[in-house]
């Protein structure tokens, strides 16, 4: 190779926005260009002759370890996918980043070189990905905060409609399958739109907040599920719990929202109450999931009409 050629190559490999690593047959560094001096730190006049695995004793037995040895050996070239290989070299974007232990995001290729007259060496080529993995990390996050978004209602945090709906499907094909009960509560609050009236829109909004908070904190199992039904209603599914169960529960919840003590000077109660449908579907039942919603509908219906601030089950021929 003439002077030139040489003059450019060595050119290239210092320009190159990448890292590149050369070791011979022996492992031994032949090759650390300025990228790796600049990132990593360390002179290619400290590291050239020296064993590549005494400098990175952490890396053997790594992945990269048998990178190294499919190139020598088998003069197969290999990929490391970045997820499964985080930063293996301890290169860092500026002093700052280095305090710190903050790698620079790497994705590593493994190659086979032959040098003519010196026998199979092996090429490390390091690419800084830091961007594109911040980018896909931000996507991500963006995701999973849409996601929480589309499952949860925007005023009172707890699961909205449409959590509610993809829920109560599950829940019922479960129940259905290993026979167990399910129950669904159906809360309304009392005389809310006089509440809105007399105390204004706001209020009704803070006034919903603190039911619905309430009502959350008194849900013991994962598997339970409160979730705003419409504007001042609200749902509640309970898996694994028959219709005495489910009583006993509303009742608490009839209870409790009555010790919040929220004034409410247009209603007979003088305070904020609940109305509550309950309906249980058992193992003999065949509801499907209109006529479980339907059914506790109906009793949220009689418990308004048998007054308010009471509890209504609805009542199956099997319950
Ligand atoms: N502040 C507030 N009010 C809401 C919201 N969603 C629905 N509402 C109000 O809730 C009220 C519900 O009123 P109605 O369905 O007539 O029932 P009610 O006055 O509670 O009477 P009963 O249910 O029969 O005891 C309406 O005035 C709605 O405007 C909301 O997000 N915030």
């Amino acid at each position: 190779m003439d002077a030139n050629r040489t003059g450019l190559l060595e050119g290239v490999l210092a320009a190159v926005n990448l890292g590149a690593i050369v070791l011979d047959g022996d492992c031994r560094i032949v090759l650390w260009n300025r990228w790796m001096e600049r990132y990593a730190g360390i002179p290619a006049s400290d590291v050239i002759g020296h064993d590549f695995f005494s400098l990175h004793q952490d890396l053997r037995g790594k992945r990269i370890d048998s990178a190294i040895t499919q190139a020598l050996r088998s003069n197969l070239p290999s990929v490391l996918s970045q997820t499964l290989n985080k930063s293996p070299f301890p290169l860092y974007a500026d002093a700052a980043a280095r305090s710190r232990d903050e790698r620079i995001q790497q994705a590593l290729a493994v190659s086979p070189v032959e040098v003519a007259g010196a026998g199979r060496h092996c090429l490390i080529q390091i690419s800084d990905v830091s961007i594109a993995v911040g980018r896909e990390k931000l996507l991500r996050d963006q995701a999973m905060v849409l996601r929480s978004q589309t499952f949860s209602d925007g005023l009172t945090g707890i699961a909205n409609r449409r959590h509610f709906d993809v829920a109560i499907d599950k829940e019922l094909r479960r129940a259905k399958r290993y026979g167990n009960a399910l129950s669904m509560l159906m809360i309304d609050i009392d005389h809310f739109k006089p509440y809105n009236d007399h105390y204004g829109h706001q209020q009704g909004d803070q006034c919903l907040i603190q039911v619905a908070v309430a009502l959350a904190t008194m849900l013991q199992r994962s598997t339970d599920l409160l979730a705003r039904y419409g504007g001042e209603e609200f749902a509640i599914i309970l898996p694994d719990t028959d219709a005495q169960a489910a009583y006993m529960l509303a009742e608490t919840m009839r209870t409790r929202v009555i010790s919040l003590n929220l004034p409410h000077e247009k209603s007979p109660a003088q305070l904020v109450t609940v109305s509550i449908g309950i309906a249980t579907m058992c193992a003999a039942d065949q509801y499907d999931v209109p006529g479980l919603i339907n059914a506790a509908d109906r009793a949220l219906y009689s418990a308004k009409h048998a007054g308010r601030n009471c509890v209504q089950a609805h009542v199956t021929a099997s319950a």
